[in-house]
């Protein structure tokens, strides 16, 4: 990530602040690789104090200074604590990523009712409190702002996850209305959903289901974090100045096409 090649130039996020929650691994530590090796200022959280402090010393280890402050988004005093931080050290904030989140594999039937509150809690109620509390800050501060929400495809629903499903189609239906609300606020409202991308987060999947992952879209193999990050920051940059409201799907094609069972395919549909 310290050399990987940019696909944008390097003034678009020169001196930007940008915060990216869920920093530490996966999309986010791609997002935070690109951000900070294009100048922007980076903020991140993550639950895990250790996951941050390995990401700060290898973005030092290659010159790059990165707040990352431990802040778990379900918590509403913590994240008005992270954001009252920004000012006080960078000034302003310019693009929110809200890329922390996550659920588990589970058929819907099995779900216990506290497992599908964590998932809600987590993807939708977290991603809503990060966005509210960046929204007042812009509208406080009388400056513009842009959001970039990572969900994922809900097209076809999610199989063996009915409750990310639920809270990813919360966030893009949040993110349409707000869209629009928000729009004498200068604040522009975006999505990424991504496809099975290769992360650190796979590691909670069976086996038998990561083996069928790369088949569930026409090119046959999983995304890259950075791809998925370079999406982010199109979307969420002046680059994309003239979209709000947008779901834009970084996943190969699979909502065309193939099938994805995050559990493995149940024996009434084989064959
Ligand atoms: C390939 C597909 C595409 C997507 C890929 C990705 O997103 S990759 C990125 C993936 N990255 C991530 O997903 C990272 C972030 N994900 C997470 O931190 C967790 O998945 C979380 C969202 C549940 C939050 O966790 P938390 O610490 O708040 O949860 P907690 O421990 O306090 O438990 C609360 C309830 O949930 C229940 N429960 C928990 N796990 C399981 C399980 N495996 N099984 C069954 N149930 C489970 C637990 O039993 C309890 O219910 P109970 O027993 O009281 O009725
Ligand atoms: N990989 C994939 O195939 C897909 C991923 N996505 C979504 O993309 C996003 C990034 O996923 P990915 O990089 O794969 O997964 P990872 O598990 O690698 O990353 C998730 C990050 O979010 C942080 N996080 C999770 N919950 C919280 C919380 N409550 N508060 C603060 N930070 C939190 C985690 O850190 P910590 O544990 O320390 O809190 C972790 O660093 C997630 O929202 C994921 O669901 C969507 C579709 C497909």
């Amino acid at each position: 990530m310290a050399e990987r090649r940019i696909a944008f130039n390097d003034v678009l996020f020169r001196d930007k602040v940008v915060l990216v929650s869920g920093g530490a691994t996966g999309i986010g530590r791609a997002l935070v690789w690109i951000l900070a090796r294009s100048g922007a200022r980076v903020v991140t959280c993550g639950r895990s104090p250790d996951k941050l402090d390995a990401l700060r010393s290898e973005l030092a280890d290659h010159g790059h200074e990165v707040l990352a402050v431990p802040t778990d988004i379900r918590n509403a005093d913590a994240v008005a604590a992270l954001f009252a931080q920004m000012p006080e050290r960078h000034g302003r904030l310019d693009l929110l990523i809200n890329n922390a989140g996550g659920q588990f594999p589970q058929a819907a039937i099995d779900m216990s009712a506290n497992g599908f509150r964590a998932v809600i809690d987590n993807n939708l109620l977290g991603t809503w409190s990060m966005m509210q509390t960046a929204a007042r800050h812009w509208r406080d501060t009388n400056t513009p702002g842009s959001i970039v929400n990572v969900v994922a495809v809900v097209d076809r629903g999610i199989l063996g996850a009915a409750h990310t499903a639920a809270a990813r189609a919360g966030v893009i239906y949040l993110s349409k209305t707000v869209a629009v609300e928000w729009m004498p606020l200068n604040i522009r409202v975006n999505c990424v959903a991504p496809g099975t991308i290769f992360t650190e987060g796979m590691a909670g999947y069976p086996e038998e289901a990561k083996k069928t992952f790369a088949r569930s879209n026409p090119m046959l193999r999983l995304g890259d974090p950075w791809e998925i990050a370079e999406a982010c920051l199109f979307i969420g940059s002046d680059a994309s100045s003239f979209t709000t409201g947008e779901i834009l799907r970084v996943d190969g094609g699979g909502q065309l096409w193939g099938e994805q069972w995050t559990q493995g395919k149940p024996d009434y549909f084989a064959g």
